[in-house]
């Protein structure tokens, strides 16, 4: 008899749904105390999916920047493509693409943000200079600005209770562009906190052409020299990072849940800030936001939600 092909059946029985949800809710709440507390201000069923989402992204990035990214090559990186490609034809591998392959059927994500982060983690496997801000703004959108466009679908947009029909109709907007921005925005709050760590790497994020304009160099930068030169730098750098956030902020009102995206918003714009009371000196003290500063922030989080 004519035996038709079958998807390799996986070696091993795979886990239920809430167990698998319950796994990436443990890996949330471990790496990611910011985007974690954000989380628990959703709806359980919007909730379950950015731990999903966050699992996905976390074990994406692991591969080239956590402990075992030593064996990572290209091919890795090709075969977490198919095994994503089998998640969205509904054929999880593993445990945790359980409550993924759930999640992008539920909420109708569109699998290209992920192929770009993907891509954006090639991009760390080639090379650990960046020449121009335009290519650095590459790298931001395929790591973190797909974060925005991957967790649209689950903010929501036009589904929020309003009474009248042409409020709802004005809200179909779909803010890209801000999501994408918000994404950018926080990948430079990262990249600024982790100047030296990733120094110690070998890696320069900061733009070279940035570094040439305030006359500090390579050499500087791995000595972790804070100087005049190095202040005005950070200042550009910071600056720029929060252009990103204020374009994000417009966005936020288009969606239907808007208080955990404030939240972070604001959580991690507080870094920025840190930064500056500790004078610039990212290289032997990192900055962070405490957690009461970030209980504090929730009701001002609170009220943007509801009026801007
Ligand atoms: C509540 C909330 C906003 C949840 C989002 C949670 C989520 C799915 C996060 C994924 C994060 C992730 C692991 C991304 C992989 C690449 C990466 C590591 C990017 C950096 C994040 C990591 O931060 P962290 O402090 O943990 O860094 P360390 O690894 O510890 O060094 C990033 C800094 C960027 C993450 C990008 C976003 C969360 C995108 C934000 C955009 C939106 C939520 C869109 C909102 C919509 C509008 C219209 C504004
Ligand atoms: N359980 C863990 N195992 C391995 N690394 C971890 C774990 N938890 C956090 N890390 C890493 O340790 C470092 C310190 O975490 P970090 O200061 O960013 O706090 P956080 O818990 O991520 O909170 P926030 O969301 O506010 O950044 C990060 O590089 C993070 O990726
Ligand atoms: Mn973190």
């Amino acid at each position: 008899m004519l035996q038709l092909p079958r998807p390799t059946p996986p070696k091993k029985p795979l886990v239920s749904l809430s167990e698998s949800y319950e796994f990436c809710r443990h890996m949330t709440a471990e790496y990611a105390k910011t985007f974690y507390l954000g989380s628990l201000l959703l709806p359980k069923e919007k909730r379950k999916a950015i731990w999903a989402i966050y699992a996905w992204c976390r074990r994406t990035d692991e591969l080239v920047d956590g402990v075992k990214s030593e064996s990572t090559t290209p091919t890795t990186l090709e075969q977490w493509e198919q095994q994503l490609e089998l998640l969205f034809a509904g054929h999880p591998v593993d445990d945790m693409d359980v409550a993924l392959t759930d999640t992008v059927k539920n909420f109708s994500i569109d699998i290209q943000p992920f192929r770009d982060m993907i891509a954006g983690q090639r991009m760390d496997l080639d090379r650990n200079r960046y020449e121009t801000f335009e290519e650095l703004k590459l790298y931001c959108y395929r790591v973190a600005g797909t974060v925005g466009l991957i967790t649209n679908p689950v903010w929501g947009i036009g589904n929020s209770n309003s009474t009248v029909p042409w409020e709802s109709q004005q809200k179909l907007y779909e803010p890209r562009e801000e999501a994408i921005a918000l994404g950018i925005a926080m990948q430079l709050t990262n990249i600024l906190r982790d100047v030296g760590e990733d120094a110690q790497r070998g890696r320069i994020y900061l733009p070279l052409e940035d570094l040439r304009l305030f006359d500090y160099t390579e050499e500087d930068l791995m000595k972790g020299v804070i100087d005049d030169r190095w202040r005005a730098l950070m200042r550009f750098q910071i600056q720029r990072a929060r252009q990103y956030y204020h374009q994000a902020e417009k966005g936020i009102r288009y969606l239907d849940s808007r208080l955990p995206v404030w939240a972070a918003l604001m959580l991690y714009q507080g870094i920025l800030d840190a930064i500056e009371r500790n004078q610039y000196d990212v290289f032997t003290r990192r900055a962070f936001v405490s957690k009461r500063e970030k209980i504090l922030s929730l009701p001002v989080a609170w009220l943007r939600a509801q009026v801007l």
